[in-house]
């Protein structure tokens, strides 16, 4: 499909791009003046320059990479972060060091990756009951191991 996206201080890096053939996820770059450095344990949101108009009944979420996890503890903290289709303002990363070393973000590096999704909005049936399923209330491990 087709998006509408506006670029604010493009510095050098192309827009995002998938990968490869399939890829779901298209890699965001960080839209940095000068480097940054993520102490550990340090948060930081980082601008990627992009603003995006998603059609009504899509969102994009805005994941960790895993190279960056494994490699550098580098995550995503709150993943997945939820661009809404209304929101026109810039996408940030909110990006969390989890290692126990600097990590030092430089411009135009891809530090997160963005999927495009659809997605249902729900209006509530108030009930007296619900269905009886074979889980009921179980959970937190109620199948075992
Ligand atoms: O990782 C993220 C998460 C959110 N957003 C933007 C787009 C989203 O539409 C808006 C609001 O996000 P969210 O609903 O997660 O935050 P909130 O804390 O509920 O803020 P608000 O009261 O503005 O909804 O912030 C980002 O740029 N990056
Ligand atoms: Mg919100």
């Amino acid at each position: 499909m087709e998006m509408n996206v506006k670029v604010i201080n493009k510095s050098g890096h192309s827009l995002p791009v998938y990968q490869t053939d399939l890829s779901a996820g298209m890699d965001l770059h960080a839209c940095l003046t000068e480097p940054v450095t993520l102490k550990p344990l340090e948060r930081m949101l980082v601008p990627t320059g992009l603003h995006i108009e998603l059609p009504a009944g899509f969102e994009a979420q805005v994941r960790p990479r895993s190279g960056l996890a494994f490699k550098h503890g580098l995550t995503v903290l709150n993943s997945p972060g939820t661009i809404d289709a209304d929101y026109r303002g810039e996408i940030k990363v909110l990006l969390v060091n989890l290692s126990n070393d600097e990590f030092e973000i430089r411009d135009g590096e891809r530090v997160a990756q963005m999927v495009v999704a659809k997605h249902e909005r729900v209006e509530w049936l108030e009930a007296e009951a619900l269905t009886d399923t074979e889980r009921g209330a179980g959970g937190y491990g109620s199948t075992g191991k």
